[in-house]
Order: C-alpha cells, then structure tokens, then sequence
C-alpha cells in the first residue's frame, strides 16, 4: 500500500482542514481527491507530504509513518500555484531543486525532464517569461526529479489551457505507465474521469464517496420505462428495485445500483402484462455524479 490514512485530521483551531479520513491508495494507481473549493484537498496533501502536522489519526506513506526522512525523497509534489524563483531560468531552477534533494549529476536528469515536460527550448530562459502553464510543467519536473514512487499533484492542471491540460494528461498517464502512484487534487472533473482509477470526493472535510471509478458510476444508473397497462403491482416491484422511484403519466424513472438490473427490468414489465415501448437507460458522467452527491450531503448536512 503506497497510502493509508486512519481517521487522519487536520483542523485550524476546531475548524476547516479535514476530519476522520480513512483512504487506501495501491501502488502503480492514479488517484483522484476531488471536492469544491475549501472542501480540503491542499490541506490533506499537505499533511500527506509533511508540510502540515495532522490534528488526530494515524497516516502511512510508503509503509513509514508521516514526517520519516527517508520517505520524503521518495515524494514528488506540486503544490497548487506555487511561486518559484522566478529570476531564475527554468535550468537553474530544476539544478537548485536538485540540490535540495541531493541529487548527484543532474544534468542527464533535468534534461530527460525538461523534454518530457515539453519544455525542451526553454530551459534558459527566466521563469518570470514562462506562460502559466510553462510555470505549472516546470513545477511537474521538479516534482518528478527525485524519481519519486509517489507524486502529489495539487490541482496540476487548472491554469492550463485545454491542449496543456491534455499534455499534463499524457504526462499522468506516462507516470502511470512506469509504475508510478500517482495523487491528484482537483476539481476538473473529465480530467479526472480521463486518467483516474479511483477516486474519493471530499466535502466540508469529510470524505462523501470513494471507490473505483467505473465502479462509482455504475451505481448510478438513471432507467426510465415508457409503458401502458402499467398495474400497481408492477409499480410496487419497480419501485423496491433501485432508488428515487418516479411515476409520471405512462413513464417511470428509477435510479438502480446495478446496470445488470436492466434486462431483469424490461423482463419483469413485460411479464407484468404492461406493453413496454420505450427503455433508457443514462449512466451518469462524474460531474453528474459529484453534483448529486454534493447535493444530498448539503440535504443531510449536519457537519456544518
Ligand atoms: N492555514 C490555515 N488556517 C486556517 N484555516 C485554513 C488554513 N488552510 C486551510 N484552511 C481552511 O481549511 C479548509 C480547507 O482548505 P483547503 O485549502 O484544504 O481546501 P481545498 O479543497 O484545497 O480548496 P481549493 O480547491 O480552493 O484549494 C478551508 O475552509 C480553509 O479556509
């Protein structure tokens, strides 16, 4: 396991930050930390990377407990809009960051970084003349130098412009590809859907859903049955197999945990007697889901 967290928090003064995170994250995964803005995902990177000592809870990485030294140069991170140096050029900057983490030889490193980040051409100019997302792929070959097992990726994305976005994408995807774990806050929620394995979506602090992706999506899939002759019966049956049972007219629309559910559906309307005419069916997409969720967790708020 590269991640465990046991009921892990961190609070400023009883407040904000995040409370009682359970998480899991294997190896060789990408995973994605969703959740609005101020829902906690900095904080719990931070905490996750030593930058933040946590409240109460118990946090492993790479099997160490938090803060171990020797687990740290195994750690890439990108914070979220960090501010470099910025006199300095691109080169000189991934050299400093290399002496930090003690890195013998660099050059043959920050070159083969600064070509994966498509940076290759740049390298001596002064980040203050880097674009946003020159800055954002500088930071990701700094976070990438100490060759880490595991990188923390802080919403890598967000000052990008859609064909950077997708070169980050591929990026993550390389990463994923050599065996890397890999961490990533955001609130991009295709991006997410394009490289994540798993997710956890994060709210007010608290943890609302997590699992494997295909997984998460598949628990809601959306069936709407057109059909005439439908008896009290049928709707009696329809309405216990799933969720948020609607009759309108000739149509009802129910919400199954199952998309296997499907076929024993349609057999159970026509075998009822009813004629069925029409059955769809909507898997949502993450961002549906995510709103859904957020949504029942401000109905059922008590957390604030
Ligand atoms: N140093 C701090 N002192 C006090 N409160 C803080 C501190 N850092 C964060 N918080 C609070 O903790 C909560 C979570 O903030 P955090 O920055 O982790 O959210 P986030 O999900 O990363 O949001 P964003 O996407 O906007 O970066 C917020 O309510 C924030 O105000």
């Amino acid at each position: 396991m590269i991640i465990e967290t046991y009921n892990l928090t961190k609070q400023f003064n009883g407040k904000g930050g995040f409370c009682d995170i359970n998480l899991t994250v294997d190896s060789g995964q990408v995973f994605g930390f969703l959740g609005p803005n101020g829902a906690g995902k900095s904080t719990f990177v931070k905490t996750l990377v030593g930058l933040l000592y946590p409240t109460s809870g118990l946090a492993y990485i790479l099997g160490k407990p938090l803060g171990d030294v020797t687990v740290r140069e195994k750690i890439g991170f990108l914070p979220e809009g960090f501010k470099y140096h910025d006199w300095m050029t691109g080169k000189e900057l991934m050299e400093f960051h290399a002496q930090l983490y003690k890195i013998k030889n660099p050059s043959k490193r920050i070159e083969e970084l600064i070509e994966l980040v498509k940076l290759k051409g740049h390298e001596s100019k002064r980040i203050k003349n880097y674009s946003k997302g020159m800055q954002q792929r500088i930071g990701l070959a700094i976070a990438l130098l100490p060759d880490p097992d595991v990188v923390f990726l802080d919403e890598p994305t967000s000052a990008l412009d859609p064909v950077g976005r997708i070169e980050v994408r591929e990026i993550i995807k390389g990463l994923k590809a050599m065996g890397k774990t890999v961490f990533l806050n955001s609130h991009l929620l295709s991006e997410v859907e394009m490289v994540c394995d798993e997710v956890a979506i994060i709210n007010h602090g608290h943890i609302i859903a997590k699992g494997r992706l295909d997984e998460l999506l598949k628990k809601t899939t959306r069936v709407e049955i057109t059909a005439e002759g439908v008896s009290s019966d049928l709707v009696d049956k329809l309405s216990s197999m799933g969720d948020d049972f609607q009759i309108r007219g000739n149509t009802m629309v129910l919400t199954v945990k199952n998309r296997d559910d499907i076929p024993l559906i349609s057999k159970i309307v026509v075998e009822s007697g009813a004629r069925l005419y029409e059955l769809k069916n909507h898997t949502d997409s993450l961002e549906e889901l995510f709103i859904t969720l957020l949504g029942k967790d401000e109905q059922n708020a008590d957390h604030h």
